[in-house]
C-alpha cells in the first residue's frame, strides 16, 4: 500500500508529488483544475486547499502584485507544510491610473459590477486588463516561483450580453478579439485566453522542464 500523508484533513500519495492549492475561491480552482487537467503534469498532483489568505497592501503595478502573490505563497507554506501553490488576480483601468489592480476584490464588494461599469462610462478609455500572479513555493522556507499571465481587454455594462455565467467582473471584461465578456464564453474558450491560463503555461513549462537542471533561488519568472 502507498504511504499517504496528511495536509488540513486531504490526503496525499508520497509518490504522487502534490502541490497544494491554497485558496478561498472554488470558482478559481474549477478553472485551474481544468487547465492542468488538459496539460498534464503528473506526477505532480494539484490539490485543493480552502484558506482564504490576508493579503498584503502596496503600491499599484508589478511590483505591488508580486509581492502580494510572494507573500501569500510564504503564509501558505507555512501553514500547510508542504508545497503550495496560490495566486492573486488584479483588474486593472488604465484611466484610473491602474485602479482597482489588486484591489478589485474590494471595490466589487462594495459597488458590484455596475458600480466598476459607471466608473469607466463617462470615459473615452475604457480599456482594462486582467492579471494573475501565480506563485509557487516547493515547501516552507523554499524561495517563492513566480509566473505572470495577463489578458487584456475593455470595460463594458454588466447587462451586455453576459450570458449569465462566470464569475466575479467576467460579466463587465471583454478580452481584446472577442465581442463578448468572459462571462458569455464557455469555460474552455476562457481557459484558451485568460490571464489565468497563460500563469499556469509558464507554469506548467516549469513542472515540465528537465529534471536535473538546478534552479537559481528566488528567481522570478517573466515577472
Ligand atoms: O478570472 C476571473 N474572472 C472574474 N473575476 C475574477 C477572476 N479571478 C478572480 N476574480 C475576482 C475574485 C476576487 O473578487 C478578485 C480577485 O481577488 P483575489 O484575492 O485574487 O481572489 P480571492 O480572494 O477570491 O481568492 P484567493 O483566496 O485565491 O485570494 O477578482
Ligand atoms: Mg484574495
Amino acid at each position: 500500500m502507498a504511504l499517504t500523508f496528511f495536509v488540513e484533513g486531504l490526503s496525499c500519495r508520497v509518490d504522487e508529488r502534490c502541490i497544494f492549492f491554497v485558496t478561498g475561491n472554488a470558482r478559481k480552482e474549477v478553472e485551474v483544475n481544468a487547465i492542468l487537467r488538459e496539460a498534464n503534469i503528473a506526477p505532480f498532483r494539484v490539490v485543493h486547499v480552502d484558506i482564504d489568505l490576508p493579503e498584503l497592501q502596496g503600491p499599484l503595478g508589478d511590483r505591488g502584485a508580486l509581492d502580494i502573490a510572494r507573500a501569500k505563497c510564504l503564509e501558505a507554506s507555512e501553514r500547510v507544510g508542504a508545497a503550495v501553490l496560490v495566486e492573486d488576480t488584479s483588474l486593472s483601468f488604465p484611466a484610473l491610473g491602474g485602479l482597482p489592480g489588486p484591489y478589485i476584490k474590494w471595490f466589487i464588494d462594495a459597488i458590484g459590477n455596475d458600480g466598476l461599469w459607471r466608473l469607466l462610462e463617462t470615459s473615452d478609455d475604457r480599456s482594462a486588463f486582467c492579471q494573475c500572479t501565480l506563485c509557487y513555493s516547493s515547501g516552507p522556507g523554499a524561495e517563492p516561483l513566480l509566473f505572470v499571465g495577463r489578458t487584456d481587454g475593455a470595460i463594458v455594462p454588466p447587462h451586455a450580453s453576459s450570458g449569465g455565467g462566470g464569475f466575479g467582473w467576467d460579466a463587465i471584461f471583454v478580452p481584446d478579439g472577442h465581442e463578448v465578456p468572459f462571462a458569455a464564453l464557455s469555460l474552455k474558450e476562457k481557459n484558451a485566453i485568460s490571464h489565468r491560463a497563460r500563469a499556469l503555461e509558464k507554469f506548467v513549462a516549469h513542472c515540465k522542464r528537465p529534471l536535473g537542471l538546478s534552479e537559481p533561488p528566488g528567481r522570478a519568472e517573466d515577472a
